[in-house]
């Protein structure tokens, strides 16, 4: 608790309007307003440096200008811990780069513990002629799904299309990503990092394709977001006698997890990201990851408010951050 007298810290926020009005809830500003900590509207197109006194400076912002506004404000004010630097925020605009990061890890895993993890395989094609010529697969084998190379957070990068078959290949367009796609059970993991804090949560995922389906399907299916299924849509696919009920699925290891999600966060050098993971069917001691984004939906994480709030502390307190 805080009261008049007590030191205030201001965390300066820069987001999209979207990203604003699911962040920024009333519950999370009163929050972090009890403990002394007051949630600022950054103007992005004006000098931060002017914006009054700022302790820590939050944001997902990507154009240009902004990036330059930060790097005149961290040179002016080297002390103010900015979450987080857009250089190291940038490897996960590319769903190449963003891989990289686990393949690259050094995990320390005890001798205790029999999980594995790692990236499905995948290819990226970057020359059209490659998609309508009837080649680009690689090593991969249908079905794979085929992604969107940047991760920019614009709509089309969430576009995903399931491909069958090579006719399904003519609906791409480069660059893409071509992974293969893992039967999981029909469930995915989502594992929120807000600094050394890790939750993770399930989520619906595509279900999995058996050896009959992919002799028989054709062409290309494409979605979108699957994991935001609407509560309204989950009821339909009960009604239709769907039940891949989520509570029984058994969570990863959260040592194993939370393990994971530190080597992550120090090789990254990022503090507020999630990253998508399924445990391969084939063998449940294998985990893929799948994707990671930055700044995702913190508030549909159980007890954001509380989280956030501890982690704003933190960084104004300078403890704790990458
Ligand atoms: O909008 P939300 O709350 O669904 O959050 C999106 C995330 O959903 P999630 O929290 O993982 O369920 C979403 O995660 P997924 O890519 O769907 O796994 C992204 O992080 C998305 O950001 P961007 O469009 O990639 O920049 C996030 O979008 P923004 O809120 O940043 O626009
Ligand atoms: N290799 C894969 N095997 C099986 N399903 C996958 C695979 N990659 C993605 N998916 C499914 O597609 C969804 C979207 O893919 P993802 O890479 O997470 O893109 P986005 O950035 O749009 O969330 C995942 O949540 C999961 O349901
Ligand atoms: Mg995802
Ligand atoms: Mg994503």
């Amino acid at each position: 608790m805080s009261d008049s007298t007590q030191e205030r810290y201001r965390i300066g926020y820069a987001l999209a309007a979207k990203k604003q009005q699911s962040f920024i809830q009333p519950s999370l500003i009163e929050h972090s307003r009890q403990r002394g900590i007051d949630l600022i509207k950054l103007d992005p197109t004006k000098p931060l440096s002017e914006q009054g006194k700022l302790d820590c400076v939050i944001h997902k912002l990507y154009d240009d200008d902004w990036k330059q506004n930060l790097l005149g404000f961290r040179e002016k004010c080297p002390d103010v811990p900015v979450v987080d630097s857009p250089e190291d925020i940038e490897r996960l605009h590319n769903r190449v780069s963003m891989l990289e990061v686990i393949t690259r890890l050094k995990f320390p895993v005890s001798d205790s513990e029999r999980e594995r993890f790692g990236v499905p395989k995948q290819v990226v094609v970057m020359d059209p002629s490659v998609l309508s010529g009837g080649e680009g697969l690689g090593e991969l084998e249908f079905p794979v799904i085929a992604k969107p190379l940047d991760a920019d957070g614009s709509a089309v990068s969430h576009k995903m299309f399931l491909i069958y078959d090579q006719e399904g290949m003519k609906i791409l367009k480069a660059p893409i990503v071509l992974q293969e796609f893992v039967n999981h059970g029909g469930v995915i993991f989502k594992v929120y990092v807000v600094g050394a804090y890790v939750k993770c949560v399930k989520r619906r995922s595509l279900p999995d394709i058996s050896e009959e389906k992919i002799g028989t399907s054709k062409g290309s299916l494409p979605f979108s977001q699957i994991s935001n299924l609407t509560a309204a849509q989950e009821d339909k696919n009960k009604e239709y006698g769907e039940d891949r009920s989520l509570e029984k699925v058994e969570m990863p290891p959260s040592s194993f997890l939370e393990e994971l999600a530190k080597a992550m966060r120090k090789s990254m050098g990022l503090n507020l990201f999630n990253f998508d993971v399924i445990r391969d069917a084939r063998d449940a001691d294998r985990y893929l990851v799948i994707d990671i984004n930055y700044f995702p939906g913190y508030a549909k994480m159980p007890c954001y408010e509380p989280v956030l709030t501890d982690f704003f502390w933190d960084m104004v307190t300078k403890k704790n951050h990458v």
